[in-house]
């Protein structure tokens, strides 16, 4: 499935014209929700929504726990949009459609991604229900060619070879930990190492083990090619992952994981990952002078 489709910078602009047409909020920071932390979206103040079908361009989202809707509105002080539903590779999207929600955000002046997601932990410090900060990734899809970024570069967007040595912003992570004692949750909460699978099995024990002597802390189907994108087009990136399973790494293991679980856990933990979002927002210092529109 290596995709050779293109999207012109005309239908990223179409797409946020159609929003700023239909909508008098303009966004900040955007929220993509992960698997079962799709109630993210309704704490936003004065909301506009709109189905993923009514927007020029935008892909539909197939998966149980992706409701495929955009939510703009006003969260602590700053204007949000939120994508209630994302979209994964695994689905049949070519990366450049799995991520183009990214762009048209970048049009519309946002600053500031916060990306989310629900993955399996590979490492015994990481507890079914604990928060990952996300430090950094592996892409797996990317290291073999598969990558939004293939194809020609826009330049509009950002440089044919970005850098992404430091593409989950330092201050961001700090500033989690920060709130994440206020709110006394420091102790479900640490950083680590994320990595991207094309899925949509869940990893066989070998594959496991693999990822684990890799240095994966914990493994997902998503997030990596909207970071990659993200930071291709110069925004700000903050990542949490919320631990729905652990992956057996032992073929005496009896447990397996299934959606329905990882959706489960994240009902149960949505409260905190909401309040943590939320203080992380109202914290979060949005440089008003950038007009960051290409
Ligand atoms: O959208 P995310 O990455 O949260 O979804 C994860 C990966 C699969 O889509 C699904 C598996 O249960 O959860
Ligand atoms: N690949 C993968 N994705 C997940 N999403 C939630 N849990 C998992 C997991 O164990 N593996």
């Amino acid at each position: 499935m290596h995709s050779k489709e293109q999207i012109s910078h005309d239908e990223y602009q179409k797409a946020a014209d159609w929003l700023t047409s239909q909508t008098r909020h303009r966004p900040q920071v955007a929220i993509i929700c992960g698997s079962g932390l799709g109630m993210l979206a309704d704490t936003l103040k004065s909301q506009n929504s709109f189905a993923y079908s009514d927007i020029p361009g935008f892909p539909q989202s197939t998966v149980q726990g992706h409701a495929g809707r955009l939510v703009f509105g006003e969260l602590n002080g700053k204007t949000c949009v939120c994508m209630q539903g994302r979209f994964h590779m695994y689905e049949g999207h070519s990366l450049c459609k799995t991520t183009f929600p990214i762009r048209v955000f970048k049009l519309l002046g946002v600053e500031t991604l916060i990306v989310t997601n629900a993955a399996g932990s590979l490492v015994d410090g990481l507890h079914i229900g604990d928060i990952m900060i996300i430090k950094d990734h592996i892409n797996f899809p990317g290291l073999v060619g598969f990558n939004p970024l293939t194809g020609p570069n826009d330049d509009k967007f950002g440089p044919r070879f970005p850098a992404m040595s430091s593409c989950y912003d330092k201050g961001l992570r700090c500033l989690a930990m920060e709130v994440a004692k206020e709110l006394d949750v420091a102790g479900i909460m640490q950083e680590g190492v994320y990595a991207m699978v094309g899925g949509p099995n869940f990893e066989s024990i070998a594959e496991a083990r693999l990822l684990h002597c890799l240095g994966v802390d914990a493994v997902g189907m998503s997030t990596a090619p909207e970071v990659v994108v993200a930071t291709h087009c110069g925004m700000r990136v903050f990542g949490l992952s919320l631990i729905t399973n652990k992956v057996g790494k032992s073929y005496e293991d009896s447990d397996s994981v299934n959606h329905e679980g990882v959706l489960e856990v994240g009902r149960l933990r949505s409260d905190t990952v909401q309040k943590l979002v939320t203080e992380i927002i109202r914290r979060m210092e949005i440089n008003n002078n950038t007009n960051n529109a290409v």
